[in-house]
């Protein structure tokens, strides 16, 4: 295989992972996006958290929120949980790398509020330690997993969304999570804005 053909074929297996994941992913998305306007209404926020590119993806939904999407809108309350330095650093040198997601849940997270927990493997300790302290906080939990979920699909209950990308590779599970970002980022200007 030459590297055209590599690339080619990045782009041919990130078309193949998203018809993979229409079907099974689409009510769950849509769902994720009732329970981000129900808590929007009710004066809730949004927290996020992930690692690596993950962690980007929580900034990347984080900022469309507060800023905009591709409609005009007032902003919206949601908070990167990956973004500043020098809690992570303080929580991770003072207690544990583990805790630095969860320390600021405990911290930020009010009953009503909604986590938004990034893990392509769904096993990252940090995003765990982080859904049990949302728990703690009677938050709902909207997690963007793959492969089987990992230990965030055992930790999921009944008021929680698992939006669980059915792929083994850890690249075309976070491009099929970006896609599912913007989805939810429209559904969620949908339903507080109407139109098309
Ligand atoms: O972006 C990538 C790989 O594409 C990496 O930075 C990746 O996000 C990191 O290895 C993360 O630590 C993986 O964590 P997780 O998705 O398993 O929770
Ligand atoms: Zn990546």
């Amino acid at each position: 295989m030459d590297l055209i053909q590599r690339v080619q074929q990045h782009f041919e297996e990130s078309i193949a992972a998203k018809m993979a994941a229409v079907e099974v992913l689409s009510p769950a998305i849509a769902l994720a996006a009732e329970k981000v306007v129900q808590t929007l209404i009710a004066d809730g926020k949004i927290l996020a958290c992930g690692n690596g590119g993950s962690a980007a993806d929580a900034q990347h939904f984080a900022a469309e929120m507060v800023g905009r999407f591709e409609r005009e809108r007032p902003g919206l309350p949601a908070i990167a949980l990956t973004t500043d330095s020098s809690a992570l650093t303080a929580i991770a040198n003072d207690y544990d790398f583990d805790l630095v997601f969860s320390k600021q849940v405990h911290a930020l997270g009010r009953a009503g509020d909604i986590l938004v927990a990034i893990s392509t493997s769904g096993n990252s300790a940090n995003v765990i330690s982080a859904i049990h302290a949302a728990h703690d906080r009677q938050m709902t939990v909207i997690a963007f997993t793959g492969r089987d979920g990992g230990q965030i699909a055992d930790l999921m209950t009944g008021d929680d969304v698992n939006i669980c990308v059915p792929h083994p590779r850890t690249a075309r599970i976070q491009e099929v999570h970006i896609t599912a970002i913007h989805a939810l980022c429209d559904a969620v200007d949908f339903m507080l804005l109407g139109g098309d």
